[in-house]
């Protein structure tokens, strides 16, 4: 029979990877950028966290305290004073700024995590490009949209690069490191440096719709919902399927509402666009009804299923 061992690894700064990175700016501190943020503090780089507000960083480092302490508690489960030590030390790392352009000027690596949009991100790359040390490297968290487009907007797209984070941040151990058409050798091998000096185990890929997961992420969850749709099995069924005879640890509908609904629409909105033949991207009448209605998934308290705030 096949064992398993659960793996806990250790982040702290004296036993991480090495990286030329020592100066990272994340921008966005939403859900993504703040378990950037996190897991690049917990290797001890030193973080500005950029957002367009003072309250988004707030609730961004409020977050980022919570998710450190249940970190800490694993790592350091014999040994809470050092926890407590970890806490501290890795949130002193992250300094917190509203001017993306001026927090991007000592930056080694700008990691965006911001909206969905091209048309928002052409905007931030584009002023960054004129600010930001020629040495720096741009990367974007983006979950659907190509990098070769993203980076259309900068000179520096040999410094360019996809680094595709997975939810939640700080437990996922994937990292999509992905190579642009104009990426040079030299900044995909600082990027897998990175990523496994934040603790991830990397893979690279080309710049595809999708890239490797959400190429066959996208699929499988629309093909849940559509099962769902047509009355064939009920939501919790088609979950449990999934998890006790696949052993996914979420169902789809469940993974789809812990994502937000409006995200699921949004990229397959953006992908049937791009490839109007292709049946798997046709929009699903559910989807749709639900996003008009409001019903977003977990942050809303409804989605496929109805949630209690914490
Ligand atoms: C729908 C229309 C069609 C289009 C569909 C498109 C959808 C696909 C595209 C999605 C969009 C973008 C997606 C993105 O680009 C890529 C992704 O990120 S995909 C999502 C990947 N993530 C997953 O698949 C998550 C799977 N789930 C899990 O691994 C687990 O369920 C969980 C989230 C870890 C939670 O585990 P549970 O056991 O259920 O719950 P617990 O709360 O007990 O947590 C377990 C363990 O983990 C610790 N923990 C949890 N969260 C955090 C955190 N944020 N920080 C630190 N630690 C955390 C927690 O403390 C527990 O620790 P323990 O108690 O075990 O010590
Ligand atoms: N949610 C996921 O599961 C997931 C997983 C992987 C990748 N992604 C990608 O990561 C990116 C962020 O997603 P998220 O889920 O964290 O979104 P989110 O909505 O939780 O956070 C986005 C944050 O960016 C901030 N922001 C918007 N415009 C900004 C700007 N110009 N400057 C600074 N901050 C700005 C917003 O205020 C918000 O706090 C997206 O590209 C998404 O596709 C998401």
């Amino acid at each position: 029979m096949m064992q398993f061992k659960v793996i806990v690894r250790n982040f702290s700064s004296s036993s991480a990877m090495q990286s030329a990175i020592k100066n990272v700016t994340v921008i966005g501190g939403g859900l993504m950028g703040s378990g950037i943020a996190q897991v690049s503090a917990q290797a001890g780089q030193n973080v500005t966290l950029v957002d367009v507000s003072n309250d988004a960083l707030a609730k961004a480092k409020k977050s980022i305290g919570t998710n450190l302490s249940r970190v800490a508690k694993k790592m350091y489960k014999d040994n809470p004073q050092e926890g407590e030590k970890f806490v501290n030390d890795s949130l002193g790392r992250i300094n917190t700024a509203t001017d993306a352009a001026e927090a991007s000027k000592s930056a080694d690596l700008v990691v965006e995590a911001i909206v969905e949009n091209i048309g928002v991100k052409h905007k931030l790359f584009k002023q960054l490009d004129g600010v930001a040390p020629s040495h720096t490297i741009f990367a974007s968290n983006t979950s659907s949209l190509s990098i070769n487009e993203i980076a259309s907007v900068v000179k520096r797209k040999d410094k360019f690069g996809g680094l595709h984070f997975f939810n939640p941040v700080p437990v996922m151990r994937l990292l999509e490191v992905v190579k642009g058409s104009e990426t040079s050798e030299a900044t995909y091998k600082t990027m897998m440096e990175w990523g496994k000096s934040v603790g991830k185990t990397c893979i690279t890929c080309k710049d595809t719709p999708g890239f490797v997961v959400n190429r066959l992420l996208v699929p499988y969850i629309c093909e849940a919902i559509r099962l769902y749709e047509r009355g064939d099995a009920s939501a919790r069924d088609i979950d449990i399927a999934m998890k006790l005879g696949a052993g996914y640890p979420m169902g789809p509908l469940e993974l789809a509402d812990y994502v937000g609904l409006d995200t699921n629409k949004f990229i397959l909105d953006g992908w049937h666009k791009k490839f109007p033949d292709q049946q798997l991207f046709k929009p699903i009448p559910l989807l749709e009804k639900l996003v008009a209605e409001g019903k977003l998934g977990v942050k809303t308290g409804e989605g496929f299923y109805k949630y209690e705030k914490k």
